[in-house]
C-alpha cells in the first residue's frame, strides 16, 4: 500500500489478496493436505479427488415395498386374466440375496436385495390382495421373531403386465466402482459428507485452514465480563472478528497487546502457528500507536485508505529477529474503532478467507433507493449500516465507527462511492445484505 496518499478501497483489497496469495498457494498444495475423519470434516475443502472403491447401492434393491418378479411370469396379465402365483420366500432389508424360483412371488421390501433371478418389482398395492399376510414381526407367531416364510399354498394374484426394471435400484446406480464422488477442492457440506460415508470412506483428505492470531491492542480494554475501571472499555473486537474469521473457514487464536511495543512483538513471536496476525487498534495519529510504533520498523506500511470508516490501514510483512535467526510475520492491522474493525475485514479479508474456503466470497449485492437523504464525506468510500424497509427502500443509520450496536441491528451495507458528498431521498445505492 501507498502510506502517503490515500488508495481506494478496490486497490485495498486487491492488495491484500495479493499479499495472502502465497498463504492461498501453500495451503491449496496437495502436500499440505490432512487426513479428517467425516465428524470433523464438515465445511473443509477437499485436498484431492475422492474416488470410490465400491459400487452404491452394492446390490439391486427395491425400490418398493412390494414382489419381486419375473416380468416374463407376468406378460399375459390383465384385468380379466390375472396371473396367479405361488409367494415364495421374502427379502427384507439387511437380508442376504436369495433367489428367486421360477413362476413365484417374492415379497420384498424397500431396500432389500432382489432375489437372483427376479427383474422387476410390483408395489404392494398393485398386487392382490393389496397388503403382506402371514409375514413380518406382527404375524403374532412369537414375540421378537421375524417370519420371512409364507404359510404353505399362499398366493399372490396380479392385474397387469411389469416392465423389467420397474421399481429395480441397479447396482451402482449412484456410484460405480472407480468413479470421482467428489474433485478436488469441493466443499463438504451434508450432501458430500453424506456421500462419502455412503462409499464406506471413513475420511478424508482436506486443506488445512489459515491461522489467524487475533491481536486486539489498547490499555483501556477489558474482557467481557470483568468490571471495568475509570477510563476503560470492553473488549468487543476480539468477539467480533474471531466470529467474522470462522465464519470465513480461519482458525483463530487471539491474545491481547497491552500498549508498549516490545510486549506486542513478544506475542507475535510466541504464536509461531500463526499464518496471519491480525491486529486492531493503534494505527492512527496518536501518540501512543503501538501497532504502528512496534511493526512500522519492521517491514509493515500503514497509510490511509480512502474509505469512512476503516481510514488507516496497515499491511506487511513483518520481520522479526529471534535469537540469531529471524520469523517472518504476515500482519493486517486494522483500526481499532470497532465497526472500522468489522467493516475492514468485511471489505478487505473476508473475499479472500472465504475463497480460500470455498465460500462464495461476496455478499448479495441489490441497488435499492435511499429512504432518506445522507451525506458522505467526498473524498472517501463511505459504507454506512441500514436496513430495507417494507416499501424496498433502505434507512440508513449514523455513520459513527464507534456505533456497533447499529451495525448489529443492521440488515444491509450501504455503499456510497468516492466523489460523491450528497444524496437525496429516493436515490439509489448499492446495498449489501448481510442479513443471510
Ligand atoms: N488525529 C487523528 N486522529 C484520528 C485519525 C486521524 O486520521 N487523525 N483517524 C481516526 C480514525 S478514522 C480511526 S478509525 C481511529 C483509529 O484509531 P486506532 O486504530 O489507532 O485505534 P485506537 O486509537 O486504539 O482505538 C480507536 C477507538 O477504538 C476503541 N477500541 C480499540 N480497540 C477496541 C476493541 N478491541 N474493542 C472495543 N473498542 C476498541 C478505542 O478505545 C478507541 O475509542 O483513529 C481516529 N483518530
Ligand atoms: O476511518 Mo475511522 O475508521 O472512521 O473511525
Amino acid at each position: 500500500m501507498a502510506p502517503s496518499h490515500p488508495v481506494t478501497p478496490v486497490e485495498h483489497a486487491q492488495a491484500v489478496a495479493a499479499f495472502l496469495a502465497p498463504l492461498r498457494t501453500r495451503i491449496e498444495l496437495p502436500s499440505a493436505a490432512e487426513t479428517m475423519p467425516l465428524a470433523e470434516a464438515e465445511g473443509r475443502i477437499l485436498a484431492a479427488d475422492v474416488l470410490s472403491t465400491v459400487a452404491v447401492p452394492p446390490f439391486a434393491n427395491s425400490q418398493m415395498d412390494g414382489y419381486a418378479v419375473r416380468s416374463a411370469d407376468l406378460a399375459s396379465a390383465g384385468p380379466d386374466s390375472p396371473v396367479r402365483l405361488p409367494v415364495g420366500r421374502t427379502s427384507a432389508a439387511g437380508d442376504p440375496i436369495g433367489e428367486l424360483r421360477e413362476g413365484t412371488a417374492a415379497p420384498v421390501m424397500t431396500g432389500a436385495p432382489i432375489p437372483a433371478g427376479a427383474d422387476a418389482v410390483v408395489p404392494i398395492e398393485a398386487a392382490d390382495p393389496p397388503r403382506f399376510l402371514g409375514i413380518g414381526s406382527g404375524t403374532g407367531s412369537g414375540s421378537g421373531t421375524d417370519r420371512h416364510d409364507v404359510p404353505e399354498g399362499t398366493t399372490v394374484a396380479f392385474a397387469a403386465p411389469v416392465a423389467p426394471g420397474s421399481f429395480v435400484r441397479a447396482a451402482g446406480a449412484d456410484l460405480v466402482p472407480g468413479a470421482v464422488i467428489l474433485t478436488v477442492g469441493t466443499r463438504l457440506g451434508p450432501a458430500q459428507l453424506g456421500s462419502l460415508a455412503a462409499a464406506g470412506i471413513a475420511e478424508a483428505p482436506v486443506r488445512p485452514r489459515p491461522v489467524v492470531l487475533l491481536l486486539s491492542t489498547g490499555h483501556e480494554l477489558r474482557p467481557p465480563g470483568e468490571s471495568l475501571g475509570s477510563g476503560q472499555i470492553h473488549d468487543a473486537n476480539t468477539a467480533s472478528l474471531s466470529a467474522a474469521l470462522r465464519e470465513s473457514g480461519a482458525v483463530v487464536a487471539t491474545a491481547f497487546a497491552p500498549d508498549d511495543a516490545d510486549a506486542l512483538l513478544a506475542v507475535v513471536l510466541a504464536h509461531p502457528e500463526a499464518d496471519l496476525v491480525l491486529t486492531t487498534g493503534g494505527v492512527s495519529a496518536g501518540a501512543f500507536e503501538v501497532v504502528r510504533d512496534a511493526l512500522e520498523p519492521v517491514g509493515v506500511a500503514f497509510g490511509p485508505v480512502a474509505m469512512q470508516p476503516g481510514g488507516p490501514q496497515g499491511l506487511g510483512i513483518a520481520r522479526l529477529a529471534l535469537g540469531d535467526a529471524v520469523r517472518d510475520a504476515p500482519v493486517i492491522a486494522f483500526p481499532g474503532n470497532p465497526v472500522s474493525a468489522l467493516l475492514s475485514f468485511e471489505m478487505f479479508l473476508r473475499p479472500v478467507l472465504r475463497g480460500i474456503a470455498g465460500l462464495p466470497p461476496r455478499r448479495p449485492v441489490q441497488i435499492a433507493p435511499l429512504a432518506h437523504a445522507l451525506s458522505s464525506p467526498v473524498g472517501k468510500h463511505q459504507v454506512r449500516r441500514g436496513a430495507m424497509r417494507g416499501d424496498g427502500s433502505v434507512e440508513v443509520g449514523a455513520p459513527g465507527s464507534h456505533l456497533l450496536h447499529d451495525y448489529a441491528r443492521a440488515t444491509v451495507l450501504v455503499h456510497v462511492p468516492i466523489g460523491v458528498d450528497a444524496l437525496p431521498a429516493g436515490a439509489e445505492v448499492e446495498v449489501w445484505r448481510i442479513d443471510e
